[in-house]
């Protein structure tokens, strides 16, 4: 008997074995160069290790095999293309987007899984039709809506700061932002004033930071996940914690019943998901109550974290440039000439301040690679087909700092963008082609215009815990990384 089972053991394992010497040597059968996998793990090894971000290990690929076209990897058991050639980038984004419509699968269809399935994980004509309805959220009218929130709260913004600097002259720049721009998102997206609603944004600041700042085991039953997606679907396991169903399904409907009670004249995201849960609305259009709490959550954590980093990243660096930030501060004085309030118009007119946003945003891209998954098979050449259902990886980290596309990558020169010194091809912080991110002129203007405020107000110098280079927290699997020691800088009121 017991040597029957230990028979059984082995057979286990050597059949276990000749599956996956198979499997990884997909890429050596197709004569695509890469990164040797181990077995189980493929290249995921520094992944799992916690201590580089994916965008870092993919850096070292991407240095290796600069001359290369494209190399193949291994996610976990999952051959997945890494691609290099900036024509082959530009056809996936943009020229044959067709056969590249959507991000890779990241949820399991489970309940407290579905408060993911918002448009960054929507697909195929499903995602053209809801990318068409959510547009008109970021209408000019709708833009001209999001600079008068901003007006009423810059000023809150300069008492917060006045309040902090009677103690010390230095600010740590992610909470103040944190607590600022989570104002203007609420009430941008749901109409709601934070000064009554009090409970709702500490709770709401509290997810968004569970959120980017995930526990380990979140990271880890995640992880398990991308390794056995058919395992979780079998057992209906979910893959994402409980607590933001729980919190956004009663959320969308306390929204959605106090707008039915009230007429209001806004076209918030709150009411256009009303409106598509109306009688008589067609099949296509219409949006149950799981898709309507997936896209009060999505929207709320694709824009919070995003604009709120990246405006503390453009403070920071200014205040390590002082030449720049004087130049951003002369366009600014000649833009405004002595009106107090950052209007709509007035940022359109502060070019320079684009440039340095954009700077910023090279070095510091939230999205350090972009996703595809093939849709439909893609011939690149007579050596090798894409299957339909293949992952694509995009480096945009690495094309950013690449001298070939940006030369001298390490020095920060806003002057790149606007003198149109480099060609912006292979510039992707907000993604590229039909599934950019949709709200990108929602971040300029919101950015711009809490960087105008505050540049106007306030000289920015380096304190005594501002750190160059930044260090940062790996320990993330979601959006963003974040400086360990947050984002420190001195200020000064400035004498006009
Ligand atoms: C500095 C701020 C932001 C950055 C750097 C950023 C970056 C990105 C990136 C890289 C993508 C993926 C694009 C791709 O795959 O090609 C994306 C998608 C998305 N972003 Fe943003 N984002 C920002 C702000 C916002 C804001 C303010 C909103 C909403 C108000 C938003 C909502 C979304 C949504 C819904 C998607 C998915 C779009 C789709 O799949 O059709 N983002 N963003």
């Amino acid at each position: 008997m017991l040597g029957l089972i230990t028979s059984l053991i082995c057979l286990v394992f050597v059949a276990a074995y000749i599956f996956l010497k198979r499997r990884y040597s997909y890429w050596k059968k197709l004569g695509v160069p890469g990164p040797e996998p181990a077995m189980i793990i493929g290249n995921m090894k520094e992944f799992i290790s916690l201590k580089f971000t994916e965008p870092n290990v993919m850096h070292e690929w991407y240095k290796e095999y600069r001359n290369e076209p494209y190399i193949g990897y291994y996610n976990f058991l999952k051959p997945t293309l890494f691609v290099i050639d900036p024509e082959l980038i530009k056809a996936i984004t943009e020229t044959d987007f067709n056969h590249f419509m959507d991000h890779p699968e990241l949820i399991t269809g489970t309940e407290s899984d579905a408060v993911l399935g918002f448009l960054f994980n929507m697909y195929g004509a499903r995602w053209k039709a809801k990318r068409q309805t959510f547009s008109k959220l970021f209408s000019p009218k709708r833009l001209r809506e999001l600079s008068s929130i901003l007006k009423e709260h810059n000023n809150s913004l300069l008492r917060q700061f006045e309040e902090q600097l009677k103690s010390t002259d230095e600010v740590e720049l992610l909470k103040i932002m944190e607590r600022h721009l989570l104002k203007v998102i609420i009430s941008f997206l749901y109409g709601l004033d934070s000064n009554q609603d009090r409970e709702r944004h500490s709770k709401l600041s509290e997810l968004s930071e569970i959120f980017s700042r995930p526990p380990g085991s979140t990271i880890r039953r995640y992880l398990l996940f991308v390794v056995f997606p058919n395992l979780y679907h079998k057992l209906r396991l979910s893959a994402f914690p409980h607590l933001y169903w729980d919190y956004f399904n009663n959320f969308t409907r306390e929204l959605l019943h106090s707008r039915n009670l009230k007429k209001v004249e806004r076209e918030d995201l709150i009411a256009l998901i009303g409106k598509m849960q109306k009688e008589g609305i067609p099949e296509t259009d219409r949006i149950e109550h799981p898709e309507a709490v997936a896209h009060v959550f999505g929207f709320f954590i694709a824009s919070h974290h995003t604009t709120m980093t990246t405006v503390s990243y453009v403070i920071y660096q200014l205040s390590l440039y002082p030449q720049i930030q004087d130049k951003v501060r002369t366009e600014v004085d000649n833009v405004l000439k002595g009106q107090d309030a950052v209007t709509y118009d007035s940022v359109m007119q502060m070019n320079y301040l684009d440039g340095v946003i954009n700077e910023t945003l090279r070095l510091y891209p939230l999205l350090g690679v972009l996703k595809r998954t093939c849709t439909e098979s893609y011939k690149i050449n007579d050596k090798l087909t894409i299957p339909k259902g293949m992952d694509v990886t995009l480096p945009a980290y690495s094309c950013h700092i690449d001298p070939e596309y940006f030369p001298e990558p390490e020095k920060f020169l806003p002057e790149r963008f606007t003198d149109e010194q480099t060609s912006e091809a292979l510039f992707m912080p907000f993604g590229k082609g039909p599934r950019t991110c949709i709200g990108k002129r929602y971040s300029y203007i919101s950015m711009k215009t809490v960087i105008a405020k505050i540049i106007s107000e306030y000289i920015i110098l380096p304190g005594t815990k501002t750190r160059t280079p930044l260090m940062f927290d790996t320990k993330t699997f979601f959006i963003t990384v974040h400086p360990i020691d947050g984002l420190h800088v001195k200020m000064q009121k400035r004498v006009k």
